[in-house]
């Protein structure tokens, strides 16, 4: 395990961008109607006022299907703080492992913040997205110089990455959050398996007894928060402690510059 460090501004990193072409994403539902409208003005980069491009990666099953309704509703509070400054563009995921391409289309589109609407699980695939193949992924112009963030509407079932950065689950607040612009830098670990296939996660990894709480939980989202109680439960019963050997890259750990 090592560990990297992005920049979070609402969110995440430190990837150079600029708006190439109009950024469009392939969603399997319809997109809002004034999202992902004329964002041509970024490409001229003449203008002092440049609105800020926001992609949004809506998971509409996250939650047992809360997402998604919660999203709508919440439409008219974006435009209203986002809208006059900022370009919005909705993607809605298709399915596991959707958001990854989208963000990394996204960022390589020159998008300024890629804002996952979901929970722990979206999160973690954007936050993969914002790599490839061990490297950050960046923008397709090197000349211009602002880099794309991560940015966060907690929806999910648990959503537990929102609480433990000190938030609370409020998406009107994550929205407020965002309108400020403000950002900040966030370690992100890494974690490379047998196949040596890198796996990125700015929240937890778990390996053993809670690995397989969150999986079993996974299988019961239709119960809410219960579903963590009984993927414990289920996880306690039959298991065994078992001794592990972990190697750990202490110095990328202290020294994330050194990556
Ligand atoms: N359209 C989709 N249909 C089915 N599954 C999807 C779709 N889009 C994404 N997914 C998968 O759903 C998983 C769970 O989504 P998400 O984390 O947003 O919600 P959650 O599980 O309810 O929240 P939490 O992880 O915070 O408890 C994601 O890891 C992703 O792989």
């Amino acid at each position: 395990m090592s560990m990297n460090q992005i920049a979070f501004g609402t969110g995440i990193t430190g990837v150079r961008v600029s708006m190439a072409k109009p950024w469009a994403v392939r969603a399997e539902l319809p997109k809002a109607p004034d999202l992902c409208a004329d964002r041509s003005f970024l490409r001229s980069g003449s203008s002092s006022f440049r609105r800020r491009d926001l992609v949004f990666v809506v998971n509409p099953s996250g939650a047992n299907g809360r997402t998604g309704k919660e999203w709508k509703k919440l439409l008219p509070y974006l435009r209203s703080r986002l809208g006059a400054d900022c370009n919005l563009c909705e993607s809605l995921t298709s399915g596991p492992s959707h958001a990854i391409d989208i963000t990394r289309e996204a960022i390589r589109e020159g998008a300024d913040a890629v804002i996952v609407v979901g929970g722990d699980g979206t999160l973690h695939e954007v936050v993969n997205g914002f790599f490839w193949a061990g490297k950050p992924v960046t923008n397709h112009d090197r000349e211009v110089t602002h880099s794309t963030a991560l940015g966060l509407i907690p929806l999910g079932t648990g959503s537990d990455f929102a609480r433990t950065f000190g938030w609370k689950n409020d998406p009107h607040e994550a929205i407020d959050r965002i309108a400020k612009g403000q950002r900040s830098r966030i370690d992100v670990g890494v974690i490379s398996g047998e196949d040596g296939e890198p796996h990125y996660f700015v929240n937890v990894a778990d390996i053993h007894l809670s690995a397989k709480a969150g999986y079993y939980a996974s299988r019961y989202k239709r119960f809410g928060n219960l579903c963590y109680v009984i993927g414990a439960l289920k996880a306690f019963v039959g298991h065994r402690n078992q001794d592990l050997k972990i190697k750990v890259n202490i110095c990328n750990a202290l020294c994330p510059s050194s990556q």
